[in-house]
Order: C-alpha cells, then sequence, then structure tokens
C-alpha cells in the first residue's frame, strides 16, 4: 500500500480544510495517509517518507509561514532527492505568487512534483471544482 504523510501548517482552517480533501482522495486511492504539522515532525522523519504533500498559505509577502513551516522546509528540503512530493495551500489577496516561487524551489531539491502546486483561493466550497483539485492531488500522490 502507498504511504503518504501530509505536513501542513494552517492559522485560520483554510489549508487544512484542504489538506482533509488532499488526504480523502489519496485514501480513496488506497492510500494509508499520515497528517503531522510542523511542531509533531522534523526534517528527519519526513525524509524518512517517500511521499509527502506540502501544505503552507501565502504569508508574509508572497512567503511561507516563518516561525513553523519555513524552519521545516529549510531544513528538509536537502533530503528531497528522489521523493514524491506535492505542494498546496490557500492564498486571498494576490494571485498565488507564493506557489509558483515555492513550487520552483521545490523542483530543485530533486524531488518529483506529481502535479503542479495546488493554490486555492480561501477554502474550497462543498462540491467546487477547487474541491476536486484538492482531492486529485491526493490521489496523484498516491499513484505516483
Ligand atoms: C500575516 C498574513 C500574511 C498574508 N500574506 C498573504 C500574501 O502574501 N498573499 C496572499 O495572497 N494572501 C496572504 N494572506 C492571506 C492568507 O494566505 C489567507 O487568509 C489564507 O486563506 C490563510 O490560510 P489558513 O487559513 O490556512 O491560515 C496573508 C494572511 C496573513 C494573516
Amino acid at each position: 500500500m502507498s504511504k503518504i504523510t501530509i505536513c501542513y501548517w494552517s492559522g485560520t482552517g483554510n489549508t487544512e480544510n484542504i489538506a482533509n480533501l488532499v488526504a480523502e482522495g489519496a485514501k480513496e486511492a488506497g492510500a494509508e495517509v499520515t497528517m503531522v504539522q510542523p511542531w509533531d515532525t522534523s526534517a528527519d522523519d519526513l525524509a524518512a517518507c517517500d511521499k509527502i504533500a506540502f501544505g503552507c498559505p501565502a504569508m508574509g509577502d508572497e512567503q511561507l509561514e516563518t516561525e513553523d513551516f519555513q524552519p521545516l522546509w529549510d531544513d528538509v528540503k536537502d533530503k528531497l532527492k528522489g521523493k514524491k512530493i506535492a505542494l498546496f495551500g490557500s492564498y486571498n489577496w494576490n494571485s498565488g505568487e507564493w506557489m509558483d516561487t515555492w513550487a520552483q524551489e521545490a523542483a530543485q531539491t530533486g524531488a518529483t512534483l506529481v502535479a503542479d502546486g495546488l493554490a486555492i483561493l480561501d477554502s474550497p466550497e462543498p462540491g467546487s471544482d477547487e474541491e476536486d483539485d484538492a482531492k486529485a492531488l491526493g490521489a496523484a500522490l498516491a499513484k505516483a
């Protein structure tokens, strides 16, 4: 069975909602899913996983969240070579530029991004395309 770790940070719950949909899609595709937040895990823990979905909203000025998520990302990014990964997160007032920057950086780690980084305005509405996109991201990682 495919094993996936979803590591996310969410201040007001929007990225958490996306994380739950990514998990749902992955489970529907047959994967076993573990969900962690930055303070529950470490770069070494994540480096022991073959498939990881990272979630973080746009914070600062088109940046990752600086206190908890960015330090973990900085520690883990040199350990991602050969792994299958996916990126997702919520944004609100720009157009998702933080995700473009993050995805470019992730591509340089030697990891394979199984799909384009998924940037969703606020939180997916029930029955929306965004909800389907989040589930599809989880399924893509499960099948990768
Ligand atoms: C301190 C702070 C900085 C933010 N910076 C950006 C930003 O640069 N670009 C953007 O589109 N949204 C920005 N936002 C909006 C958040 O990305 C948005 O509210 C998102 O839904 C929060 O996700 P969460 O509920 O998972 O914490 C910012 C929000 C906060 C509180």
